[in-house]
């Protein structure tokens, strides 16, 4: 699904009434109904219904939800909050309509107004936050905050309007205090503050409504932000065609592991192989060769000379970079140290091979020290940071990561013309054209060492099925997502751990398989 942010919801607008000749008092009234429809889920006999309505157009649709309610005999309180003065244009319009019905309205001007609410709520009530949708500016203070605070204090079932109120729609952020909702009902798009963390916290269930916002102008509109979806996976999945070999499903090389670090290369080579690729080489320092063949007896292994800590040695990058010269891909990163022989390695593998190279974790820590070799790769390059490898890539610092990870990946992506997927609860993948996808499955059991060696076994190997470096990731990493939802259930958030992902992988595949 497509997601927003502020300027796009206000572009819709504009196009709704310049263009389809929908005004803005339409879509008022569609998103008044829509969030009554909502609220009369939550009701029982003995519900009050309390409104609590800002100065603007989020303000305007709980006054058209309120004028719904009650006309349906449900019992409705307004509480008004803010200089009646600023009431926006079409939010006016529909007060003057409340004026002339028998709904109660309060106004909240101080903290005894605040008290006044507070008190109100009972256990049976539904709360509608309508104090501000997009259209928050500022840092919430005084009564505002306290009236916030009331809501979030109170025994009732809250339901916000579009955003809850005190989150930054564009950002994700929560501008200091924000209504901690049940649920929202998002009006005609999600928007970023719905589903990027900290701020997607305080949704409660996220339900979207369409509010009559044609499908053509949302067709129309560019809007380069989306959630991955099931349906959009399973058609990038290939069907296994029953004349087939190995050879069908592509060669990948992993070059991974290094003394203390021979899980990395284990959990992404296994990784790879259950996702499906035909064949894998795993490409490894040498004192790991027998480790390694005992455990993932199905790789190709090629042990090269390593340096006295472990770590691939000296004048072994002719030799690496003629073994990747048969592969469809190439994975670099996975626990192999780092030195200067990787520094060439990595070098070697950007500029003069040929292939789609996805690095990650030292392959990443490797790049941070010279990441303008990018600027001579030959193929795509897919780079999967976590916040703290993407800061020392970026050079900036690691709350900016945290606080700004859709920019942060999309201006790395649009700079080095990389594919980028920024780990984390919500994984962000920023493409080279603009594009961003955003994974919003997976789970805090995912927290877990080795859990994104796994990610880049997975990507690997749908990049040697055919899969485009683009889709690879995108597919990747909601598969990965998908497998920690899949075993969370049976290993719980404390127990999983990162192998359980790959027999997780086979539960993910199996099912897409069935669903074909
Ligand atoms: N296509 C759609 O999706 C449609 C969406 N619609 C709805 O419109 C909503 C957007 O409405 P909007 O633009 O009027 O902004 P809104 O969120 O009401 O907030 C502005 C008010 O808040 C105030 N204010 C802000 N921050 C503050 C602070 N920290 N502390 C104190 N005050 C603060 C600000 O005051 P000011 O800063 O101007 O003094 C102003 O009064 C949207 O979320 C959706 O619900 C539908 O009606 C139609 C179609
Ligand atoms: N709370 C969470 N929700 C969803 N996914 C998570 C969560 N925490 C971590 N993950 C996922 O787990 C993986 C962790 O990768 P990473 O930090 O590279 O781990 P490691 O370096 O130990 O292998 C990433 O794919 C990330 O998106
Ligand atoms: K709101």
């Amino acid at each position: 699904m497509k997601i927003a942010v502020e300027k796009d919801i206000r572009e819709i607008d504009l196009r709704a009434n310049e263009k389809y000749r929908i005004s803005q008092i339409v879509l008022m009234e569609n998103s008044g109904i829509a969030l009554a429809e909502e609220v009369k889920k939550h009701v029982n006999r003995h519900s009050k219904v309390i409104i609590v309505v800002g100065m603007g157009n989020n303000g305007g649709d709980g006054l058209v939800c309120a004028r719904h309610l009650h006309n349906e005999s449900y019992s409705v309180k307004i509480f008004m909050i803010g200089n009646l003065k600023k009431l926006s244009e079409h939010a006016n319009q529909n007060f003057e309509i409340i004026k002339h019905l028998n709904i109660p309205v309060e106004m909240i001007n101080d903290i005894g107004g605040v008290k006044k609410l507070g008190k109100l709520i009972a256990y049976d009530d539904v709360v509608v936050d309508c104090i501000f949708g997009i259209g928050i500016t500022k840092d919430v203070e005084g009564v505002y905050e306290l009236a916030i605070d009331a809501i979030n204090d109170s025994e009732g079932y809250i339901i916000s309007c579009d955003m809850p109120s005190g989150i930054h729609a564009s950002e994700g952020l929560v501008m200091k205090t924000a209504v901690r909702a049940d649920k929202t009902v998002a009006l005609c798009l999600p928007k970023v503050g719905n589903i990027m963390y900290p701020a997607a916290e305080y949704n409660g269930e996220l339900v979207v409504k369409k509010i009559s916002v044609p499908n053509e102008l949302i067709a129309e509109m560019s809007l380069p932000l989306e959630t991955i979806s099931h349906e959009f996976i399973k058609q990038l999945i290939p069907k296994r065609q029953r004349n087939s070999h190995k050879g069908v499903y592509g060669k990948a090389s992993i070059i991974a592991g290094s003394f203390g670090m021979t899980g990395a290369a284990i959990l992404c080579g296994k990784s790879a192989l259950r996702s499906g690729v035909g064949l894998l080489k795993l490409i490894i320092p040498e004192s790991l060769h027998t480790i390694i063949t005992t455990s993932v007896p199905e790789a190709v292994t090629v042990p090269l000379a390593e340096t006295r800590k472990g770590v691939f040695g000296i004048n072994q990058v002719e030799k690496l970079v003629q073994t990747c010269d048969a592969a469809d891909v190439i994975a670099i990163g996975p626990g192999c140290g780092q030195n200067a022989e990787m520094n060439e390695i990595l070098r070697h593998l950007i500029t003069l091979v040929d292939k789609p190279v996805i690095i990650d974790a030292d392959g990443l820590n490797t790049l941070a020290k010279h990441v303008d070799v990018l600027e001579n790769k030959l193929n795509k390059v897919v780079l999967t940071p976590h916040p703290g490898e993407m800061s020392r890539l970026t050079n900036l610092p690691l709350e900016v990561i945290n606080q700004h990870p859709i920019r942060t990946a999309s201006e790395f992506a649009h700079k080095w013309q990389v594919i980028v997927v920024l780990k984390g609860a919500r994984t962000v993948v920023a493409l080279p054209s603009g594009q961003i996808y955003i994974n919003v499955n997976g789970n805090p059991g995912m927290a877990t060492a080795g859990s994104g060696d796994v990610l880049t076994g997975i990507i690997t190997s749908l990049v040697a099925q055919g899969l485009t470096p683009e889709n690879a990731a995108i597919a990747g990493v909601y598969i990965h997502g998908y497998s920690g939802d899949l075993m969370v259930s049976q290993k719980g958030e404390y127990g999983l751990i990162a192998g359980d992902l790959i027999e997780g992988i086979t539960h993910v595949f199996r099912n897409l398989e069935l669903e074909v």
